[in-house]
């Protein structure tokens, strides 16, 4: 097993993120998972604004509980909680604007432009490089959402969990600091929630740059297996996807989204 340093900070980190939302920052060796630890939590105290990272996540959780696996050192596992009080419809959103500010955090930290495919995906050379996971929890003071991520960061190709994957040193051939890329993406989160919920016109506006769905001819398989063929058209405002499939709209809250190339279609 390779042996990985990383250099995250929690004061540095907490320096850099000094006038956002973010008002606790907790960097602990190792844990389960930094979701499950806020999800926990948020059950007994007031976790609005703190969030939770490590680089030894060993019981990570992946969408659809499907699990999301590194080896000590290889990703970036992190969770931010935000109080969403009596909000529960466009919950959808916050993978999306999760994906948004992953991708242009690699972008800036990395020096590469990640494409996003609908919902949680973030892909560099199609192969996945982070996982997105939001979950949510009514606490006794209102709901919580507790938004992680996961970003393959010095991942050798023997340590790959699948081959599907990739990660920022096998794609840009460098390693990044932690401690930037974490606060890279902190900050724009925090930024993109200022306009959540209220302004999904500006949202959309956003994802659609970035998406790599929007506008391209897709196979959806939907929960249960039904799969449908059509051109995704956008996201609606619960962050659905919304396919034109020959002239009929079929709109989506899950699924997994294959892009097809016109050889494919
Ligand atoms: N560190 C990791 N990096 C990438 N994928 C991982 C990792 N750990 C576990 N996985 C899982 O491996 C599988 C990758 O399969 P694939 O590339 O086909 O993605 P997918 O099925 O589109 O992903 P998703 O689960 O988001 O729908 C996914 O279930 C993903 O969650
Ligand atoms: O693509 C997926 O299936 C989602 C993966 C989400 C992984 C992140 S790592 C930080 C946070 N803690 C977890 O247990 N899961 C998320």
């Amino acid at each position: 097993m390779t042996n990985h340093a990383t250099d995250l900070d929690a004061d540095r980190l907490h320096g850099l993120l000094s006038g956002t939302r973010w008002r606790s920052v907790e960097v602990v060796a190792s844990t389960g998972s930094t979701n499950a630890d806020l999800v926990t939590r948020a059950g007994s105290e007031d976790v609005d604004g703190t969030v939770r990272l490590t680089t030894d996540q060993t019981a990570g959780r992946g969408r659809h509980s499907r699990v999301w696996s590194a080896p000590a050192g290889s990703q970036l596992a992190m969770s931010a909680a935000v109080a969403v009080g009596e909000e529960t419809e466009h919950l959808g959103w916050l993978s999306l604007l999760a994906g948004l500010a992953a991708a242009d955090a690699i972008d800036e930290v990395a020096g590469r432009r990640p494409t996003l495919k609908w919902p949680n995906d973030v892909l560099i050379d199609d192969r996945k490089v982070a996982g997105i996971l939001a979950e949510y929890t009514r606490a006794p003071a209102g709901g919580v959402a507790v938004i992680g991520i996961g970003i393959n960061t010095v991942m050798t190709p023997d340590e790959l969990p699948v081959p599907t994957a990739t990660s920022l040193q096998i794609s840009t051939g460098s390693a990044v600091s932690d401690t930037e890329l974490a606060a890279a993406f902190l900050r724009g989160l925090a930024d993109l929630l200022t306009h959540w919920p209220d302004d999904l016109d500006r949202l959309s506006a956003a994802y659609r740059e970035r998406s790599d769905t929007v506008g391209q001819r897709v196979r959806l398989v939907l929960p249960g297996d039904q799969t449908v063929t059509g051109t995704a058209v956008g996201v609606d405002a619960m962050g659905r996807i919304v396919l034109d499939a020959d002239g009929r709209e079929v709109v989506a809250a899950a699924g997994d989204v294959t892009h097809l190339r016109p050889l494919d279609a």
